[in-house]
């Protein structure tokens, strides 16, 4: 089903994991990002379960002597100001599958985007890397080989058919309801195959959650692209379902052949968009939230439909949405006028003073462009350069952060992801704005599910910071 990426094999022969245990003073040479990575060992594991708890007792060994020798400094501390702002910037977690940072952006499990297009697999005439590569990525810390990812391609299309029942509970669901609640109903009826849910029900051991829990984030990966596409069909196409190709064809171009698109670019621009929406580090809404639901021994379908449910909102994966009604929109608002930097400079003042935020500018950390419109950006030069709607968006990359500077609000006025998917989307076809944050909640349940593994195989605790009343900071601080 793949095609090995350039220089994968020796990108991974060069690399090797430092376990601090075994050489921190190597691992603090190496650098902040270089120590951040796991570097490949071997490329002899096939089966991705192997490689995962290969990773688990150095890992664990790491952290128990970090906590040993640096459990009393401290992280981060958290003004009164930051308690009441969104706890902004507040260091109070660890999460090991990405790392956010505010002027380079992302980096999954140490390598940037443009590492990942060049390093992971590809699908045979794809340009793009696949998805399940990255998840390979995102949960041993390898980038893998392509017998590594057609075994797990393999496994992941045995698993994909829907258990019995899962169909007529998205049938039930009202034709009017957002396409995220059907989403989220649908991850809720496959739960009843919740392998968590059974062994913690009959006494299953702590050292055993992981399994439990990869088991279901497996089922709950391959299972979820037919639950979109269906949600697709039922809503827009009057539920006309397209069966699955599962083990013909790679996750996204089968997820892509579901909703009604077959043309190779976009099951490419599929696979692009699964890989960067996938993860973000551990503070976002859904990625937040799916760990908090997770602590409570909730499965991974609960924390993921509970993650789904944050996703679903405006100022976070929602925005793509957003962002497509407010471009159409603003189409209709220039009429015959020129589309250019005066009259768009209008319209966004207009919305801003209209009390709307700008949908796809600004970010809580990023400060720079996200490079996850890059490379949306860079798609779009190559295969859709002429189009109406890029042109406008390229436009808008000019003209909207001089307006929310010039305003003086924002910390950050540029760009981020939800800028840009829409437009992609619409050249090919899929016009129905509404259903765009399932796309991304498709990716966004790949990297929440890794992360979910880790977190029961570090057997991370419930999770519970402490609250205070306003009434309780005025007495505290009252008397100092
Ligand atoms: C996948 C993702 O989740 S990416 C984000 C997707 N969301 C969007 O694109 C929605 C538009 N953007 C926003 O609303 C914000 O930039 C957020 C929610 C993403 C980040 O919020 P914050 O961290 O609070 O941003 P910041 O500190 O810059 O906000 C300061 C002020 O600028 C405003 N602001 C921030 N971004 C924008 C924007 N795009 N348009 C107008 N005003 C904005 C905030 O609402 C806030 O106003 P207030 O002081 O009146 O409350
Ligand atoms: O990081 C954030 O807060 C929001 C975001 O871009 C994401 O979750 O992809």
């Amino acid at each position: 089903m793949i095609a090995f990426a350039r220089h994968a094999v020796r990108a991974a022969a060069a690399r090797q994991y430092v376990p601090m245990v075994t050489s921190s003073l190597a691992a603090a040479r190496a650098g902040p990002i270089a120590s951040a990575r796991w570097f490949a060992a071997s490329a002899a594991e096939q089966d991705l379960k192997a490689a995962f708890a290969a990773k688990v007792p150095a890992m664990t060994a790491d952290i128990k002597e970090i906590k040993e020798k640096f459990g009393d400094q401290v992280l981060g501390t958290c003004t009164v100001t930051q308690a009441y702002g969104g706890m902004r910037s507040v260091k109070a977690m660890t999460y090991e599958t990405s790392l956010l940072d505010s002027e380079e952006g992302i980096r999954f499990r140490g390598y940037t985007i443009p590492e990942c297009q060049e390093l992971l697999p590809r699908a045979p005439g794809g340009l793009e890397p696949l998805p399940e590569a990255l998840f390979w990525l995102l949960l041993t810390g390898d980038i893998p080989t392509t017998a590594q990812i057609e075994s797990l391609q393999q496994d992941l299309a045995a698993r994909s058919k829907l258990p019995a029942g899962v169909t007529d509970v998205l049938d039930a669901t009202p034709a009017g309801l957002h396409p995220m609640s059907q989403l989220t109903t649908g991850l809720l009826a496959l739960q009843q195959d919740s392998l968590m849910a059974r062994e913690y029900a009959k006494g299953t051991t702590k050292n055993l959650y992981w399994e439990h829990t990869l088991e279901d984030a497996l089922n709950l990966i391959a299972r979820m692209p037919e639950v979109a596409a269906r949600v697709y069909r039922k809503t827009f196409k009057g539920g006309k379902y397209i069966p699955s190709k599962a083990g013909e064809l790679d996750l996204s171009a089968n997820y892509a052949h579901m909703m009604g698109f077959d043309s190779p670019s976009f099951a490419d621009l599929m696979r692009l968009y699964l890989c960067i929406h996938s993860d973000h580090e551990g503070g976002n809404v859904s990625a937040h939230t799916v760990r908090l639901v997770g602590s409570a021994l909730s499965d991974a379908y609960y924390s993921v439909a509970a993650g789904m449910c944050g996703l679903a909102g405006p100022l976070h994966g929602l925005a793509n949405q957003e962002v497509l009604n407010w471009l159409i929109g603003m189409r209709k608002a220039l009429g015959d006028l020129p589309m250019n930097e005066e009259n768009l400079t209008k319209i966004c003042w207009d919305t801003l003073n209209s009390g709307k935020v700008i949908p796809g500018f600004g970010h809580a950390v990023l400060r720079k462009t996200d490079p996850r419109y890059m490379c949306q950006r860079e798609f779009a030069l190559k295969h859709l350069p002429d189009d109406e709607m890029f042109k406008l968006v390229s436009l808008l990359y000019e003209v909207v952060p001089k307006v929310l500077t010039e305003q003086g609000k924002v910390k950050n006025p540029y760009p981020n992801v939800d800028a840009h998917s829409g437009v992609l989307l619409q050249y090919y076809g899929l016009t129905e704005q509404s259903y765009y944050t399932v796309l991304f909640g498709v990716s966004r349940a790949m990297g929440t599910c890794a992360s979910l593994v880790w977190d029961r195989a570090l057997m991370l605790p419930l999770e519970r910071p402490k609250s205070v009343t306003t009434g309780w900071i005025k007495n505290h601080f009252a008397n100092k």
